[in-house]
């Protein structure tokens, strides 16, 4: 049998290359789209996890968290879940730890921590057009998104927008295949999802801050 390096989850996890290719596009041009970047068994163990779960376990997801938490279909209209950092899916929250002191020690970016959901949007839905964190009151710092879907056609619809501060200059529509991972900085992207006309699976996760000071604790999650 002939040996596949890039098979090999140990040296794909730990092999520099893709980090020093999503912090050069981030550098470069603040957001990067890229195929099969994560890892095949650390991409496996997040889809064999959303394989798992019920659909009725999804819920509508709003606009803010906690207490500031408000359902809003006029702007989005997908079933949300977050993920639990589980031993389940430790390979995936490993990952994404490599992932963030990579970027820190590249760009010094002061990723703090990181959260993420699941999302389902049924024919039909969407997600308008906003952006993940507002100058100054989010510590969101930097979003990642990721797809479960195979064979998704441009006739598909659910394409996500990513659009230039302006929001109007289109600057690139990805399509939402399976293990297309897109990262973006939150401040200045605004982007939307367009209506989808087959179920659309994902994955989105933000990187923040700590914003945390002697006179203001962040709240926890
Ligand atoms: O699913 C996507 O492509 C993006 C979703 C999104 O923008 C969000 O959940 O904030
Ligand atoms: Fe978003």
């Amino acid at each position: 049998m002939e040996l596949s390096l890039s098979e090999s989850p140990l040296l794909a996890t730990h092999h520099p290359c893709v980090f020093e290719t999503i912090s050069r596009g981030l550098w470069q041009q603040g957001y990067v789209v890229l195929e099969n970047a994560i890892p095949p068994s650390v991409f496996a163990t997040l889809e064999n996890n959303f394989l798992k779960l019920n659909e009725n376990t999804f819920s509508e997801a709003g606009i803010g968290r906690g207490r500031d938490h408000t359902a809003n279909n006029f702007v989005r209209n997908d079933k949300i879940v977050w993920l639990e950092n589980d031993s389940e899916l430790a390979d995936w929250f490993d990952w994404i730890d490599t992932l963030k002191q990579e970027l820190n020690r590249r760009l010094f970016l002061g990723l703090f921590d990181f959260e993420c959901h699941y999302s389902i949007y049924k024919p039909g839905d969407f997600y308008k057009t906003h952006v993940d964190a507002f100058r100054g009151r989010s510590n969101r710092k930097l979003t990642m998104v990721t797809y479960f879907n195979r064979g998704w056609q441009p006739q598909d619809g659910g394409g996500l927008v990513i659009y230039g501060a302006d929001k109007v200059t289109r600057i690139t529509t990805v399509y939402p295949e399976r293990n297309t991972l897109v990262l973006f900085l939150s401040e200045d992207f605004p982007h939307e999802v367009l209506t989808t006309h087959r179920d659309r699976y994902s994955l989105a996760g933000w990187f923040r801050v700590n914003n945390s000071t002697a006179e203001h604790i962040d709240p926890p999650l």
